[in-house]
């Protein structure tokens, strides 16, 4: 009554009574993992969409289906913004350009993804990049090998085989194991302290103040990241007339940002705006399915009987294949997937009980708009509980058990390659988001998941090690992994 809101009539979403930044502090210091069970308390109390006041403006949690549907899908171009904070280049040079990731929803963003989508992500593109998916697979079968039958601690090998295979498609020439192992140094060291770094974006003036040495710290790793990056970036461009002559090339990420013109202020992408989007390719898909991977395989040691299922699917496929007399044919093919329709079921169910990222990232809205008859101002934050619209009781019975066969389901075998994992005329699982900031390389991502499981599953058994429980409890790091990274014993089939 003394104080009238500032938004008429209309309500933000509910949520607890909040002293700004006291809430923030409070909620700021905890983990990701711990914010959910917060925010599971307060949906209990409130209902599906509520408020907390985090940051300079009110921010929207949503945990249900149809609400995101109607966000995301329905009012798309309203929900498409990105919030502030989450560019963190923000403070340390407003001149730089965003990545996809940050870019406000708008041209620059377009034409970034336009260019990964289209240049990179089309079909006709990521078939190129067959070879390199049975070379970075060869490694990792010759490092699984190497164990012989003793345990060993799958994940890292499954994350050097995603980050070498994305290195090739973005600067195009097999970089030796040193290379690739320097990149992936200063990637990870990023990746470690980004949480520490998105601080500083909340109050830059006054964080650039009070986390001095923290500002300090994040440009001097900038610095390094552009020294270790840029030499493969100019050796592409080097090469580039001489790559001209040649009658196939296959083009590399790289190759399509230095062609690429930032048509509204007529230049070309300056060396650390180059950085800035090869360090994202690098990171947004090598954490994201490594993670997935080790989830399915664990799940496949953990239960034997859906593993011997799928390799009965992939040895049927393999020996109507396989020449009559002719050895065991070692990989299963990239053509031999889309006639396994139960390997496909493994993937979506890995997805959906275990998607790497329980939040979409933060999307913001564009302008003040109303979303259940409630208010959301222009800028506000809106997150999305995606882990808990893929464990929803009134689509998935028993959402917590791992079971492909709900993909099988009634509709037959072509249920689960037919599933549409884009939610755009229902939410029923968004393990890559939906709408218009939908991951742009979830066709990449399954077809990555779909490789290397069957390939892992062809080619050794996946065993617990005796009297050890496979255990399924999470811990957050920059995606939710293991608690206890899976170590299994492996024994080559042939
Ligand atoms: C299992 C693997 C992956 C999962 C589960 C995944 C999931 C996601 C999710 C949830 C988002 C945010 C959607 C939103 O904000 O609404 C996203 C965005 C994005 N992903 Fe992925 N991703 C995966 C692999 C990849 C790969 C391999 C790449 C690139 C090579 C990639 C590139 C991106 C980019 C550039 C964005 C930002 C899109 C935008 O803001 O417009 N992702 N991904």
């Amino acid at each position: 009554f003394l104080f009238p809101s500032p938004h008429g009539p209309y309500n933000l979403p509910p949520g607890p009574p909040a002293l700004p930044i006291v809430t923030n502090f409070l909620l700021l210091r905890r983990s990701p993992l711990h914010l959910e069970s917060v925010l599971r308390t307060f949906f209990a109390k409130y209902g599906p969409i509520i408020t907390l006041h985090i940051g300079p403006s009110p921010t929207v949690f949503i945990a249900d289906r149809s609400i995101a549907h109607k966000a995301l899908v329905q009012n798309g171009a309203v929900f498409a913004d990105r919030p502030l904070f989450l560019s963190i280049d923000k403070i340390a040079d407003s001149a730089s350009l965003h990545n996809i990731t940050s870019a406000p929803y708008g041209s620059t963003w377009r034409l970034l993804r336009r260019n990964l989508a289209a240049e990179i992500l089309h079909p006709s593109r990521v078939r190129a990049y067959s070879q390199a998916r049975r070379w970075v697979l060869g490694n990792l079968v010759r490092r699984l090998l190497c164990r012989g039958w003793e345990e060993c601690v799958v994940v890292e090998h499954f994350q050097s085989a995603m980050f070498s295979l994305l290195v090739l498609m973005c600067f195009g020439d097999k970089l030796n194991e040193k290379e690739i192992m320097e990149i992936q140094q200063v990637q990870q060291e990023m990746l470690v302290n980004l949480q520490r770094f998105v601080l500083l974006n909340f109050w830059p003036k006054l964080m650039k103040i009070l986390l001095r040495s923290r500002w300090k710290a994040y440009l001097h790793l900038k610095a390094k990241q552009q020294k270790v990056l840029m030499p493969f970036i100019k050796a592409r461009e080097k090469a580039k007339h001489e790559r001209a002559k040649e009658e196939e090339h296959v083009v590399s990420y790289v190759d399509t940002l230095l062609d690429l013109q930032l048509t509204h202020e007529n230049r070309k992408l300056k060396d650390e705006e180059m950085v800035n989007l090869c360090s994202e390719f690098l990171n947004a898909g090598t954490d994201t399915t490594a993670t997935t991977l080790q989830w399915i395989m664990a799940n496949l040691v953990k239960y034997p009987e859906i593993q011997h299922k799928l390799y009965e699917e992939i040895k049927g496929v393999m020996k109507e294949s396989q020449q009559h007399g002719s050895k065991v044919e070692e990989e299963v093919k990239e053509e031999d997937l889309e006639k396994l329709p139960y390997l496909k079921a493994v993937v979506l169910e890995g997805l959906r009980r275990h998607p790497p990222g329980h939040f979409v990232l933060p999307h913001a809205v564009k302008e003040d708009t109303m979303l259940e008859n409630y208010f959301i101002p222009k800028n506000g934050t809106v997150n999305i509980l995606a882990a808990e619209m893929g464990w929803d009781p009134e689509v998935w019975e028993d959402p917590m058990a791992f079971k492909p066969e709900r993909f099988v389901g009634g509709g037959g075998e072509a249920e689960a390659m037919a599933f549409d994992i884009t939610g755009s005329k229902e939410i029923k699982m968004m393990p890559f988001g939906v709408g218009r900031r939908m991951c742009p390389a979830a066709g990449l991502a399954m077809l990555h998941l779909e490789y290397f499981v069957a390939n892992l599953v062809w080619r050794f058994e996946w065993k617990a090690v005796e009297g050890v429980e496979v255990d399924l409890s999470e811990k957050m790091e920059f995606t939710i992994v293991m608690n206890n990274p899976l170590k299994p014993h492996i024994r080559p089939r042939f």
